[in-house]
């Protein structure tokens, strides 16, 4: 297809969609342009910037008719900051906008034509995040500290974020101007050089409790006393201070080697009535409030009468175990993170359960295991990462034919790829329902049930 526009051509379009990063989408002859700050039934004078083969880029000259959904973005880093692509559209259109993602994404990628359920969103959508990784480096004037302008590894230099959670933010403020007082260096991307890569905070919205793990290039860490010092004056509160060893050319956050610099290893949450120790390097959602909603929805999908045997794969420390476990007569979970196993091993203890089981390695290879060792499942959970559940796992699933599977996925394209999967194996996807984890982010969760046909 040859481009009907050219870079520098002024056009009028109608906005039809918004992209999964959250650009408006409005056509030109066929030609799809991805307009910044557009929103869905606005009309809009754009300036081309750059056009390829199939589709170009545009940003918005003049806006002729805005959506009735549109609105002011609080946050006065929108637009530059990364993190959040729609505080623009209202979050009833927001919830709206992901509800009918899924719907379609359903039907294009996996043919799947289960009912979506009405998605499941927050009252108050706003510092709801439990966990910030922010990265820090030098700026021209000293230490900065936010997160990533979309697309690149530049840093937006920020004071507060108004989804994060209060400990967070302090940190984002307040320890740039601290590190040049006691001798710490950020950490140069390009370069390698300097020590200070990321801080995380970690936030337990029950208990109050909080973590803060700094990321550091190197193991020898001089200034470590002068750095929870600091800490602890800014978060009087933290319970944990943690160095986390990462000296790799990377863009993964953490490194292996985690040393408890002040305080506990672990912090504690609660969900429901079941408390959580989570360790560093663990996985634990980020919004506790809907994380709650989520894991009741994926026990209403279990179905749970107390004799079922119940597998949970990719577990992380074990909450969605905890909470079937409740109900079933034996919880088996796996999970690749060695911590996060030992975790999930405490966290049942904390919490009295005597009927669980808890392996680390890969879902993919213990799970077929467990099964030629004659273990069996009525229902079986999964909760894999962004890239969805591994082939070898489907197959096992498809092979030895769990009555019912709950399926929990943080990315509606590989879930309907893998749904596909499983209705092709003798699976029938009953329902899916969206919960909204991610407000002001184009991010949704989603929970789904299948029977065995
Ligand atoms: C989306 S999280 C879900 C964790 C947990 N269900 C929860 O709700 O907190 C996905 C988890 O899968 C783990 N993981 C990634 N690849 C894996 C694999 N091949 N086998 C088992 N676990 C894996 C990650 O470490 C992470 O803890």
């Amino acid at each position: 297809m040859t481009a009907p526009v050219k870079k520098n051509d002024r056009v009028t379009v109608y906005i039809e969609d918004l992209t999964h990063d959250g650009l408006g989408v409005g056509k030109v002859d066929g030609y799809p342009l991805f307009i910044h700050g557009a929103l869905p039934q606005e009309t809009a004078e754009v300036h081309v910037l750059k056009t390829l083969k199939s589709y170009g880029f545009a940003k918005i000259v003049e806006l002729k008719e805005p959506s009735p959904d549109r609105v002011e973005a609080p946050c006065m880093y929108f637009g530059k900051c990364g993190g959040c692509q729609l505080q623009h559209l209202s979050y009833e259109g927001q919830l709206h906008w992901k509800e009918n993602m899924v719907r379609n994404v359903m039907k294009r990628i996996g043919k799947i034509e289960a009912p979506v359920r009405p998605i499941k969103g927050m009252e108050h959508p706003w510092n709801y995040r439990n966990k910030s990784q922010i990265p820090f480096a030098m700026g021209e004037s000293g230490p900065i500290a936010g997160f990533y302008k979309s697309r690149t590894h530049d840093i937006v230099d920020m004071e507060r974020c108004l989804i994060q959670m209060s400990e967070a933010d302090i940190i984002m403020a307040n320890l740039k101007k601290e590190l040049e007082k006691i001798g710490i260096e950020p950490y140069n991307e390009t370069t390698h050089q300097g020590m200070l890569r990321h801080v995380i905070v970690r936030t337990g919205r029950a208990t109050d409790e909080v973590m803060v793990v700094l990321v550091t290039k190197k193991r020898k860490f001089p200034q470590k006393d002068a750095a929870v010092e600091v800490i602890r004056k800014l978060i009087p509160h933290v319970t944990s201070i943690v160095q986390n060893v990462n000296s790799e050319k990377t863009n993964v956050i953490l490194g292996k080697e985690t040393m408890t610099l002040w305080g506990k290893e672990t912090i504690e949450d609660t969900i429901g009535d079941i408390r959580f120790e989570i360790s560093a390097r663990s996985f634990y959602q980020v919004n506790p409030v809907q994380t709650e909603v989520l894991y009741n929805q994926a026990l209403e999908y279990a179905a749970l009468t107390g004799e079922e045997t119940v597998i949970d794969a990719y577990c992380g420390i074990g909450t969605i175990s905890l909470f079937l476990a409740k109900k079933a007569k034996q919880v088996m979970g796996v999970e690749i993170v060695e911590e996060a196993i030992e975790d999930a091993k405490r966290n049942a203890e904390l919490n009295g359960f005597a009927n669980t089981y808890f392996e680390a390695g890969p879902a993919e290879e213990v799970i077929p295991r467990w099964y030629k060792e004659g273990k069996r499942a009525d229902v079986l959970v999964v909760d894999p990462p962004r890239k969805g559940c591994d082939q070898a796992l489907l197959n096992t699933i498809i092979e030895y034919k769990p009555k019912r599977v709950v399926y929990v996925s943080c990315n509606p394209s590989t879930l309907a790829r893998d749904l596909r999967v499983l209705e092709d194996g003798g699976y029938k996807t009953m329902e899916i329902t969206p919960v909204d984890m991610f407000p002001q982010t184009t991010h949704v969760e989603c929970c789904a049930l299948l029977i065995k046909k």
